[in-house]
């Protein structure tokens, strides 16, 4: 690993090329191209951690992701990051039921090919993104037919449509639940997705099955290995000072200076740091609207016996937004996987989290639970990226210029898989790259 991991560098030797702040893959990768580019760089990072909002860890005895968790061919970059190091991939198996509302208000359990009926919906919510979105990792080359668009929520598009109370409840796992809700998220964002899928269903949901063997958190770990960046953690950064010529960033008071800064901490993140040259309006706009899902939540439950494989599709505004079975089961029986983005769910109440499970599973015996809300993450602010309404034509375009020496950087911003560790694999690229041009001999002053 690195040389320097853990340690503070003493007093007159904290003068840098570049400053990475955040060690999520944004800034991890950013690192990396430094290096290529033979920058001395120093990593920031608040946690005692690097991978940020994935985080690889063990439940019940079973190792289990907390964060992100799947790859995907179509992810080009981190699928080719993760064949390149060597590391195996598993496929989790396919769920053997699923549970959906039903007209008198419950859930029932359905056959796989119930399934169907979410898949139809859910490509009415995204027709004609062909047209509006032609090429996924451009979402500006049609910006003229999104002016309008790009104001519509999930819930906007749902009343266009029509869609009865059922129908939203079926389509709102793969809809509204991944906006943070109806109310929240844009029309636009899921439409990306979906481009990002190739128009595909198959794919749109072949993007939640693989993964990395050893955890994301593995992959990481052997990214910052090839850094060669001093990293320091427990270092939360709480300013930064670009007086033109260098940039001041000060962690736990100790300050720290470079030619130019990469600032790869979540947009929700961005508010809580103070820039004391200040920055445009956009940036504070983007961070108060947020960008990350704040409700958003992962809980891992520990069930009584083995109840097989289900894909729980909660009804809108529901405690469980989806429920899936984890690939490995404890010595207990099967553990479940819930995702939530409910604002009134807490994420490691036991008796909350058995009452929604029975509402889903009648009879199933929660045993425990171990939850992360992402939102309540003083370091994330949020979870994965759902862009609200305005976003995307909005802002987006500003808070990825670079700002005199800093560059942010993030999942958040991509324009290619934004929400996933694919964009923040694009965004670290290209802020590496731009960052590299500032620091070196010749920048502008
Ligand atoms: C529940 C959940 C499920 C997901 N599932 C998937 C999935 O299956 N597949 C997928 O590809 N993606 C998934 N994602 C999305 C994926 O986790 C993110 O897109 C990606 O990890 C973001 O990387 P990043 O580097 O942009 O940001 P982050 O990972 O958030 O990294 C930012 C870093 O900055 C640090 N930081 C914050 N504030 C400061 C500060 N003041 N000073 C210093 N450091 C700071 C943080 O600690 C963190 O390490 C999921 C996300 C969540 C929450």
């Amino acid at each position: 690993g690195t040389a320097f991991a853990d340690a503070v560098p003493p007093a007159g030797s904290r003068s840098y090329d570049v400053i990475v702040i955040g060690g999520g893959f944004a800034g991890v990768t950013a690192a990396r191209e430094l290096k290529a580019k033979g920058k001395r760089t120093l990593i920031l990072e608040a946690r005692d951690r690097v991978g940020g909002r994935a985080w690889t860890s063990t439940f019940s005895g079973v190792p289990i992701e907390f964060g992100a968790t799947w790859i995907h061919p179509s992810q080009t970059l981190i699928w080719n990051e993760v064949q390149r190091l060597g590391i195996a991939k598993v496929d989790d198996p396919f769920p053997d039921f699923t549970v959906f509302a039903t007209e008198s208000g419950g859930y029932a359990k359905q056959d796989l090919a119930f399934l169907e009926h979410q898949d139809a919906l859910l490509r009415r919510f995204v027709e004609g993104a062909e047209q509006y979105l032609p090429q996924p990792y451009d979402p500006f080359q049609r910006a003229d037919l999104l002016v309008d668009l790009d104001k519509l929520t999930l819930g906007d598009r749902a009343r266009q449509l029509r869609l009865s109370t059922l129908e939203q409840n079926w389509v709102s796992a793969t809809t509204g639940a991944y906006g943070g809700g109806f109310e929240r998220g844009s029309l636009t964002q899921l439409a990306h997705w979906w481009a990002l899928c190739g128009y595909d269903t198959e794919t749109f949901h072949g993007i939640n099955v693989t993964r990395p063997v050893g955890g994301l958190s593995g992959v990481i770990g052997k990214m910052l290995a090839e850094t060669g960046a001093t990293i320091v953690y427990n270092a939360p950064v709480s300013k930064v000072a670009d007086n033109g010529s260098r940039v001041q960033v000060t962690a736990n008071g100790l300050v720290y200076d470079a030619g130019a800064v990469v600032v790869a901490v979540p947009v929700n993140v961005w508010n809580s740091i103070n820039f004391s040259a200040g920055l445009p309006a956009e940036f504070g706009r983007m961070s108060t609207q947020t960008v990350g899902v704040p409700t958003a939540k992962k809980i891992l439950i520990q069930v009584q016996g083995d109840i097989g494989r289900p894909l729980v599709n909660g009804k809108s505004g529901a405690l469980l937004d989806l429920v899936i079975a984890n690939a490995e089961k404890s010595s207990q029986g099967s553990v479940l996987i819930g995702f939530s983005v409910n604002p009134n769910l807490d994420a490691n109440n036991l008796s909350q989290i058995q009452s929604a499970v029975s509402e889903v599973l009648p009879g199933t015996e929660v045993l425990s639970v171990k939850g992360h809300d992402w939102g309540k993450d003083a370091y994330a602010k949020g979870g994965w990226t759902f862009r609200r309404p305005g976003q995307l034509l909005g802002s987006l375009r500003t808070v990825r210029q670079p700002y005199g020496r800093l560059i942010f950087a993030g999942s958040d911003i991509a324009t290619g898989w934004a929400g996933y560790v694919d964009g923040a694999i694009e965004s670290g690229i290209q802020a590496g790259a731009i960052a590299a041009g500032l620091s070196g001999p010749g920048a502008p002053a």
